[in-house]
C-alpha cells in the first residue's frame, strides 16, 4: 500500500475548523497585550507617586527659599536628592518595560495568517459578493442574501476587501469598497495605534480613480489625503536630506563645547614660545582648527605664486587622473623652497603637527569656480592602486587645510560620518589624521567641499606621507 505523507496545510480560511485555533490564539495575545499594560500602569503608578513626594518636598523649599536652607538637614538632603536620587530616576526611565511580553507577543508571529491567508480570505468574501451580487452596504451592516446576521465589516474591513479588488483589477468594485470604508470611517484610539487613517483609504483611491481615467477626481482624493497629513505629502515629493548636505547647510548640530578651545604649546618645542591657537573638534579620528595661522601677506603671497599656474584639479594620480565633475576647481603645486614664505609655512605646518615634512607633498593651492565643489571623498590613497605611490613615501596620514579667504555663504569642507562642518575663516587650517594607527584609511574621514554659493574660495592643502614619521607618531592606544 502506498502510504500518503499528508502535507500540512497552513491555509487559515480554507475550513473552519483551522480558524478555531486562531480565536484561542487571539485571545492569548489579547491577555498578555493587557498584563504589558499593566505592567506600564504600574511603571506610571510609581513615578506618579514619586513625582508627589518630590513635589511636596520641593515646594516645602520653594516656599520658604531662605529659612528652608538656614537648617542643615534641609540642605544636605537637596544635595543628596540632586546628586544621587535624580541620576537613578533617570535610570529607572530608561529601564526596559514588560520586555517579557513584548517577547511574548512576538514569538506568535510565526503562527499569524500570512499575506496569502489574507488574500484568501478576501478571495473568498469576494465570490460570495459576486456570486449572489450581494451590495456592499448590505455586507458592511452584516447582511447576507437578504439575512441580518451579528457581525459587520469595520471601515478597516471594507479597505483590505477592496484592496483585493484593486490587486485584481476590478477597480469598480474596488472603488465601491474604498468609497464605503471613506464614508463610515471614524478616528478611533484603535485606529491611531494601527496608525490606518483616512489618508490611507483615500491614496488607494485616488489610484482606482487613476486606472479608471478620472485623473480630475484622483487629483481631488490625492489633495483631500495630502491636507489630512501634509507631513506625509511633504515626504512623498521631496528626498530626505544627505547628512552631506545637511552639513552644507550649517544643521549639524555642535557637540563640543568652547571649552575645546585651547592654547597649544606642546606640539612642537617652539609652541612654548608661540602658542596657537586651537580648537578640538573629534578625537576619534584626530581633527583640530588652529585660528591665525596664515598672514594676510602669507596669503597673498600664496595666491600671486599659484595663479599662473591654476589647472582645473582632477581625481587620481598621473597617468590615471582625470577631470570630473566631482570635483571642479583649479589648483597649483607650489614647492616647499619656492620663497622665504613658502619655508616659513612648511615650518609652521612642522609646529601645528608635530609631524616631519620630509617627503610630504608640495602645497597645493587651490580656487573654486562657480557652484565650486568637491564631492565626498577620501584624502588617503587607495592601496592596492597606488602600491608604487604608497611605497616610497607613505600614504597620506595627515592633512593640513589652510583656508585663504572666508566664504561669503557656502563652501564649508563637510564631513557626513563625524557630523562635522568646518566653515573657511581666512587665515584658519584644519589638520586631520586620514589613517588609523595600523596606518589604515579611517573611513571615518570621509570629507567634502560643499558648493560655493557666493564668493571665491581659496585654500592650500599640505599633505603630509607617513613613513617621514616612524619616530615622530606619538603613540595613541
Ligand atoms: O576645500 C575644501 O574645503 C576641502 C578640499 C579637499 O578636501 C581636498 O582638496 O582634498
Ligand atoms: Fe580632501
Amino acid at each position: 500500500m502506498v502510504q500518503c505523507q499528508e502535507v500540512e496545510e497552513k491555509s487559515f480560511s480554507t475550513s473552519i475548523v483551522g480558524m478555531e485555533q486562531l480565536l484561542i490564539t487571539e485571545q492569548v495575545m489579547v491577555e498578555t497585550l493587557d498584563k504589558y499594560a499593566d505592567e506600564l500602569q504600574a511603571k506610571v503608578n510609581s513615578l506618579k507617586r514619586l513625582v508627589s513626594e518630590l513635589r511636596t518636598e520641593n515646594q516645602k523649599g520653594v516656599q520658604n527659599l531662605e529659612s528652608y536652607l538656614y537648617n542643615p538637614l534641609n540642605g544636605f538632603s537637596l544635595i543628596r536628592r540632586m546628586h544621587y536620587d535624580w541620576n537613578n530616576i533617570e535610570k529607572y526611565l530608561t529601564l526596559p518595560t514588560g520586555e517579557f511580553f513584548i517577547d511574548t507577543l512576538r514569538e506568535y508571529q510565526v503562527k499569524m495568517p500570512t499575506e496569502t491567508d489574507l488574500k484568501e480570505a478576501s478571495q473568498a468574501i469576494a465570490r460570495l459578493q459576486q456570486t449572489y451580487d450581494l451590495e456592499v452596504e448590505d455586507m458592511s451592516r452584516g447582511v447576507l442574501f437578504g439575512k441580518q446576521y451579528d457581525a459587520k465589516l469595520i471601515p478597516i474591513d471594507r479597505y483590505f476587501i477592496g484592496k483585493h479588488f484593486f490587486d485584481k483589477a476590478d477597480y469598480y468594485r474596488a472603488a465601491l469598497w474604498m468609497r464605503s470604508a471613506m464614508k463610515a470611517y471614524e478616528s478611533s484610539n484603535y485606529m491611531q495605534v494601527l496608525d490606518f487613517g483616512q489618508e490611507t483609504i483615500l491614496s488607494l483611491y485616488a489610484e482606482i480613480l487613476l486606472h479608471q481615467n478620472r485623473p480630475q477626481q484622483a487629483r481631488v482624493a490625492i489633495e483631500k489625503a495630502c491636507h489630512l497629513r501634509p507631513n506625509d505629502a511633504d515626504m512623498y515629493s521631496k528626498p530626505l536630506a544627505s547628512k552631506y548636505q545637511l552639513g552644507c547647510r550649517g544643521e549639524f548640530q555642535s557637540k563640543l563645547s568652547k571649552l575645546h578651545c585651547v592654547y597649544n604649546t606642546t606640539t612642537s618645542p617652539f609652541l612654548i614660545l608661540a602658542p596657537l591657537k586651537m580648537e578640538i573638534l573629534s578625537v576619534d579620528p584626530y581633527m583640530v582648527i588652529y585660528y591665525d595661522v596664515m598672514s594676510d601677506v602669507e596669503i597673498q603671497e600664496l595666491k600671486t605664486l599659484a595663479k599662473p599656474n591654476l589647472k582645473r584639479a582632477k581625481v587620481g594620480r598621473a597617468a590615471k587622473s582625470r577631470v570630473v565633475e566631482r570635483r571642479t576647481s583649479k589648483s597649483s603645486w607650489i614647492s616647499d623652497n619656492k620663497s622665504n614664505t613658502t619655508l616659513r609655512i612648511n615650518q609652521r605646518i612642522r609646529d601645528m603637527t608635530g609631524f616631519d615634512i620630509e617627503g610630504s607633498e608640495a602645497l597645493q593651492v587651490v580656487n573654486y569656480g562657480l557652484g565650486g565643489h568637491y564631492d565626498t571623498h577620501y584624502d588617503f590613497f587607495n592601496v592596492s592602486d597606488n602600491a608604487d605611490v604608497i611605497r616610497l613615501q607613505g600614504n597620506r596620514i595627515s592633512t593640513v587645510l589652510f583656508y585663504l579667504t572666508d566664504v561669503e555663504q557656502g563652501g564649508a569642507t563637510v564631513f557626513p560620518d563625524l557630523e562635522t562642518a568646518v566653515f573657511p575663516q581666512k587665515g584658519s587650517a584644519v589638520v586631520w589624521y586620514n589613517l588609523n594607527n595600523e596606518l589604515r584609511g579611517d573611513m571615518k574621514t570621509l570629507h567634502a567641499a560643499c558648493p560655493v554659493i557666493y564668493g571665491s574660495k581659496w585654500v592650500c592643502n599640505k599633505w603630509i606621507r607617513a613613513n617621514a614619521q616612524v619616530f615622530k607618531r606619538p603613540c595613541y592606544i
